[in-house]
């Protein structure tokens, strides 16, 4: 394997009850697609389809729904091997679980589990204020996570069509394709408007996360998916800010997070979060634990908070 990197071995992570990931013949693979196929995307490594585990399987895999992301054009083996080492080796709630790969025949696959309400993208307009603060505080939580490995894993990548939702609208975040582990992983990596330009042309640091989750609270309090999100930016500081201060919260934010529990006294303090955390100088974006700090103190406001008890009014209210 490329990437030089301790992986956790079959057995420790049996100790730990966790299955390691299956490697399957990629032939098949070809079996557990749904038929006739479903796409359900395609990226930059390759394309994605629908399939599943059946039950009484030879690998002893619960029975589940699976996506299997096929390599198609150039070979991605740096990527490949960087999704696996870090799928394999690190395990968090709000990150995918990798079910199994193939890498035979001059065929690269993953195999993840299912997430049925696709990406945070398209589903961004319906979250009200509830679900947005706890998808937030989830990629903190994760992002935090990663940097606390030894050496520290850099996403690289963060947006909304790197987040995948479950059948409760819960998030975890995909595509480690790009990251980077110490030295190793691709020498440029993401994706321009939401990630800083040093992740992009070689030097990433732990900052340009920070960089990105600037950008999706800016994305996710607005709404507004800019084609080039470099553009959000402006577009952010060009409404809400006068004289330097954040001050027009309510033509940044979407009436309907006003609606279903943000105070604009934090709608102000999450927009202040996103600029901070979007500095254009590493020097003046904030650490992580500051991040994760403020985002646990925005909160939903009391008047609301029982509608919220409910999981469908805490996705669809307003
Ligand atoms: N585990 C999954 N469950 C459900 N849908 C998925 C899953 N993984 C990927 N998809 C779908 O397939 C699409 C393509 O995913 P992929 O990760 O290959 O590309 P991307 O992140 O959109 O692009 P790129 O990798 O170039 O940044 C996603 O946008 C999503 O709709």
């Amino acid at each position: 394997m490329a990437i030089g990197y301790k992986q956790m071995t079959s057995a420790e992570m049996e100790q730990s009850g966790r299955r390691p990931p299956v490697k399957f013949p990629s032939s098949e693979l070809d079996e557990l697609k749904n038929r006739p196929l479903e796409r359900l995307g395609q990226g930059s490594f390759g394309v994605v389809f629908k399939g599943s585990i059946p039950e009484n399987n030879r690998w002893g895999l619960p029975t589940q729904e699976i996506a299997i992301k096929v390599n198609t054009g150039t070979k991605k083996i740096i990527e490949f091997n960087m999704e696996r080492c870090i799928l394999e080796s690190i395990e968090h709630p709000n990150i995918i679980k990798l079910v199994g790969f193939a890498d035979d025949d001059n065929r690269l696959c993953l195999v993840y589990e299912y997430m049925r309400r696709g990406t945070l993208k398209i589903n961004i307009s319906d979250l009200c204020w509830p679900k947005t603060l706890q998808i937030l505080r989830d990629m903190a939580s994760v992002i935090c996570h990663l940097h606390q490995q030894d050496p520290p894993i850099i996403f690289r990548d963060l947006k909304s069509e790197n987040i995948l939702m479950d059948e409760n609208f819960d998030p975890k975040l995909s595509d480690f394709g790009l990251a980077k582990r110490g030295k190793e992983g691709l020498k440029c990596g993401g994706t321009e408007g939401s990630s800083d330009v040093t992740a992009i042309y070689g030097s990433a640091t732990p900052l340009c996360d920070i960089y990105s989750i600037g950008i999706l609270i800016l994305e996710l309090l607005a709404k507004k998916v800019f084609k080039d999100r470099g553009k959000l930016l402006a577009w952010v500081k060009g409404k809400a800010l006068v004289k330097g201060k954040v001050r027009n919260v309510k033509s940044v934010i979407r009436k309907n997070l006003l609606t279903s529990g943000c105070t604009v006294k934090n709608a102000r303090r999450a927009i202040k979060l996103g600029l901070q955390c979007a500095s254009y100088k590493n020097d003046d974006r904030p650490k992580m634990h500051f991040i994760c700090k403020e985002l646990s103190k925005l909160g939903v406001m009391r008047s609301l908070t029982s509608c919220f008890l409910n999981f469908v009014d805490l996705f669809t209210i307003g």
